[in-house]
């Protein structure tokens, strides 16, 4: 998969809220009201994940997590790294 261009990136950040291209990669972090509420969350993107076979690099501290989304065999952000971004959008919505 190609890695995209900065231009290419912020263009389509535009379609996202609250992530940023950080590090040469997609970011974000959340706020849950606990631990269980935060790792349930991440059992569902983890689902999702393994669907797509396209995983995050995550950071959970009790209920802060930390995301970033990058395409390790591109050495950056792809199409895939926005697809996954798109679905933990609407995993977390969905609460
Ligand atoms: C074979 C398998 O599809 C690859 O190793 C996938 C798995 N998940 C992945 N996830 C991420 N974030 N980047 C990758 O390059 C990647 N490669």
């Amino acid at each position: 998969m190609k890695k995209l261009s900065e231009k290419e990136i912020n263009e389509k950040l535009e379609s996202l809220e609250g992530w940023s291209y950080t590090d040469n990669a997609l970011q974000t972090s959340f706020e849950f009201e606990n631990f269980k509420e935060a790792f349930t969350l991440m059992t569902r993107i983890a689902f999702e994940a393994e669907a797509q076979q396209h995983h995050p690099d995550w950071n959970n501290v009790y209920n802060q997590l930390e995301i970033s989304l990058s395409t390790h065999d591109a050495g950056g952000v792809t199409e895939k790294d926005f697809k996954l971004a798109k679905a933990i959008e609407g995993i977390v919505n969905a609460e």
